[in-house]
């Protein structure tokens, strides 16, 4: 069993009948959606799930798992999704598949949140991993220029064929090459103010739980928010 599928079967354990349930984005959540699906169909579990982009979604409906948008439940219970990187002090990057959006509106409105990563996503402090930046595409060629002004290395994030890659809101990621993100707090109020910005992948203060696969198993760590 590969370190995402593990972490994946074992932050599903953390599901409960009648709850509303986040269902994250990216190839470590995928694991987690497809024993959610099971527990389902083997267990008799019965939840209610809320998904943070359309190819969670996707994979949601083809295991019969029930759905509700964010805007039709009260508040989500849990929501367990991946991250990119995850800081000492508890601190993410979020967004390498492009779903920082969605995935922080439901982290947001959860009681609880679990990440789940691999140990090569644990790291001292947040940058080696480009920050995504979301931006709406009208004047997003001055936020190139502002980004590059502040010393931010700004990359506009194209697919393989050299297109723009659009989020689910239509929206263009900009990269931020920054090697070391020294005041996650300082960058987050900056680039939150920012006109055309939408969102940013620092998930600053969120999390309450992260389980983190090593070769020897999962291990859980409680954060301090
Ligand atoms: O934030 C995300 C998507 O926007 C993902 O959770 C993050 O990129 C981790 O993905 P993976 O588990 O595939 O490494």
């Amino acid at each position: 069993m590969n370190l995402k599928e593990m972490v994946g079967i074992e932050a599903a354990k953390h599901v409960k009948s009648g709850m509303v349930v986040g269902l994250g984005t990216g190839s470590t959540a995928y694991y987690m959606v497809e024993e959610i699906g099971r527990r389902m169909k083997e267990e008799g579990l019965d939840i209610v799930g809320v998904t943070t982009s359309s190819a969670t979604e996707n994979q949601a409906k083809e295991l019969g798992i029930p759905l509700k948008s964010i805007d039709e439940v009260s508040h989500v219970d849990l929501t367990i999704d991946g991250a990119d990187e995850i800081s000492q002090a508890f601190n993410g990057i979020k967004g390498g598949g492009a779903a920082l959006l969605f995935e922080k509106i439901v982290a947001t409105y959860s009681k609880k949140v679990i990440w789940i990563v691999d140990q090569s996503k644990m790291v001292e402090d947040l940058g080696k991993f480009p920050l995504p930046v979301e931006v709406i595409p009208y004047g997003s060629d001055q936020l190139m220029r502002l980004f590059t002004e502040k010393g931010l290395h700004p990359v506009l994030r194209q697919d393989e064929q050299k297109n723009i890659v659009k989020t689910d809101s239509q929206n263009y990621i900009i990269d931020l090459h920054l090697e070391q993100i020294k005041d996650p707090d300082e960058l987050a109020n900056w680039l939150d103010k920012q006109v055309g910005v939408v969102e940013h992948g620092l998930f600053l203060h969120m999390v309450d739980t992260v389980i983190v696969g090593y070769e020897d198993g999962p291990k859980t760590l409680q954060a301090t928010k």
